[in-house]
């Protein structure tokens, strides 16, 4: 699914007004009152307290059309209209007047926190004070307000996105930002649902087809994409009756050290478990029984020590993943280094290959073109340096991605898969696979990914999203907390067949 800046956004509301030949205070009632049929149909007419909160741009007006349809229905609502400005929208008039003509209590207006209502715990807010137009800081009293309004911690909605939030850095106060309990957003996702530092603002996002213009939609290439299933699906390449196992490539897996030879494990595991048809585990000596033993499917290629200190190969790999457990001695960034200077196979790289670009930045001119880089957050500082919030930790790793042709993909709660202006962030996966060995397993997806002729840009989305619909199958049956990294590779196969299974329909009367 495609995400929009706010620009987009707008651009999509004026190309469906013209396209349907409808006015913007229709297309505002359609958006509005899809927001009400959720509520109705919730809480059937419940009279619980609704304090709805109005700006005095086209989020507010949103409000006010909701307002009007919870009175209109019998609803117990309460309105106020938070004036942090006197330039009110053209369609916020209109449905101010509207609401004026048919509420038994007009709006309250809210001036200064003298004005604050009391909103209890049982309450329900309607948070419609700004929407994707917030574009300056806000004046103190309405961040005393939001906060105000947090501070009563009962059931809030907000309209389109929190209030408080940019579409395009992080809030000027953490703390003055609406905390919301579900937010309704209409007819894409928005890039700060995905983010670290704004993804918590909203424990739930629903998003409602506001019916805007098809055409444009569809042309308008996002800022991002957002991975679910219905994105990788067609990324999946199904295999011909006649393949054999060279078809499938033969791939290598390069690291380990002493006391750390786990890695190679799992990320060797996973490589084959993708797919790939071949693989080779290249370890220092102290890993070879381990290997030998816990993948029989692998073959293993050994070093003389504890640390790895040269890398031959001894055929043409199909497919390289290289870095988990390798350690950063000299002896190894120079036998890194010797190998990035041979090498012509798809890479990944990960980290302590990483690290070792980061300590030896000229290595990076050595990569193939559309070599996979998965960091995490410290091992992408390494390479990026400092960023000011995750909006700039965009566009830095796009930066770093166009300079050196590289796939990065960003780990964390929603990985990010980033290709020069390309963003794709991945939507599978829970909080428990932050657990010790799940990067090495991802490592060796994508390298079985890349073994079998993936291009880059496909595995890394694919590979990543497979990653986190293993764990998500894992959490299902056995929780967050117990959730390791062996069973991330276990669930491999389980996590292909789910791509292609069918939610159960319920039988048809006839
Ligand atoms: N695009 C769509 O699909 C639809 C959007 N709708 C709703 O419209 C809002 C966006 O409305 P807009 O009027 O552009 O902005 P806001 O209501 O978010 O902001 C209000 C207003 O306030 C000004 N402003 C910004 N920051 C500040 C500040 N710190 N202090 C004071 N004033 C500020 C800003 O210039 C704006 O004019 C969208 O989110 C949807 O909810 C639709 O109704 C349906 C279609
Ligand atoms: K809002």
């Amino acid at each position: 699914m495609k995400i929009f800046s706010a620009s987009q956004m707008r651009m999509a509301d004026e190309v469906t007004i013209k396209s349907e030949k409808i006015s913007s205070l229709e297309l505002m009632e359609r958006a509005a009152s899809q927001i009400f049929n959720l509520l109705h149909h919730r809480l059937q007419g419940a009279q619980i307290p609704i304090h709805v909160f109005c700006g005095i741009g086209n989020n507010g007006g949103d409000g006010l059309v909701i307002s009007r349809l919870l009175v209109e229905h019998g609803y117990n609502v309460k309105t106020y209209i938070v004036n942090f400005s006197e330039n009110r929208s053209k369609d916020f008039l209109v449905n101010y007047d509207r609401l004026k003509e048919i509420a038994k209590e007009w709006p309250f207006q809210i001036k200064s926190e003298e004005d604050f209502p009391t909103v209890q715990y049982q309450d329900m807010v309607i948070d419609s004070i700004f929407g994707i137009g917030l574009n300056r800081p806000l004046v103190p009293w309405v961040t005393q307000l939001i906060k105000h309004i947090n501070n009563a911690r009962c059931f809030t909605l907000s309209v389109d996105i929190p209030s408080g939030l940019y579409d395009y850095k992080k809030p000027d106060d953490a703390e003055g930002v609406i905390f919301a309990d579900v937010t309704v957003t209409f007819q894409l996702p928005k890039l700060v649902f995905f983010l670290p530092q704004t993804g918590g603002y909203t424990k739930e996002v629903e998003v409602i087809d506001i019916g805007l213009d098809r055409n444009f939609l569809h042309q308008t290439p996002g800022i991002a994409e957002l991975i679910n299933k219905n994105e990788v699906v067609p990324l999946y390449r199904s295999r011909h009756k006649y393949s054999h196992k060279g078809t499938f490539g033969h791939c290598v897996l390069i690291g380990g050290s002493y006391g750390k030879i786990g890695s190679m494990v799992l990320a060797t595991k996973a490589a084959l478990k993708m797919g790939a048809g071949l693989a080779t585990a290249y370890v220092p000596e102290c890993g070879y029984e381990v290997l030998q033993t816990t993948v029989p499917e692998a073959m293993v290629i050994t070093d003389s020590d504890d640390e790895l200190e040269e890398i031959n190969l001894d055929f043409e790999p199909s497919a390289v993943g290289i870095g988990m457990g390798l350690g950063t001695d000299e002896k190894t960034i120079k036998a890194f280094e010797e190998f990035l200077k041979e090498n012509k196979a798809p890479m990944v790289i990960d980290a302590d290959a990483i690290n070792c670009m980061a300590k030896k930045p000229e290595l990076l001119e050595h990569l193939p073109l559309q070599t996979i880089i998965t960091p995490h957050p410290k091992e992408l500082e390494r390479l990026i340096g400092k960023w000011e919030d995750d909006f700039d930790k965009i566009r830095k790793a796009q930066e770093f991605s166009a300079k050196y042709r590289c796939v990065l993909v960003v780990k964390g709660a929603n990985s990010l898969i980033i290709y020069e202006d390309q963003i794709y962030i991945n939507n599978s996966g829970n909080p428990g696979m932050a657990t010790a060995g799940s990067g090495d397993v991802l490592t060796g997806m994508l390298t079985g990914l890349l073994s079998q002729g993936y291009d880059p840009i496909r595995a890394a989305v694919l590979g990543t999203y497979l990653h986190g619909s293993a764990g998500d199958l894992i959490a299902q049956k056995n929780g967050f907390e117990a959730l390791i990294a062996g069973d991330i590779v276990n669930n491999i196969g389980q996590a292909y067949l789910e791509l292609f299974r069918q939610p159960q329909q319920q039988e048809q009367k006839s």
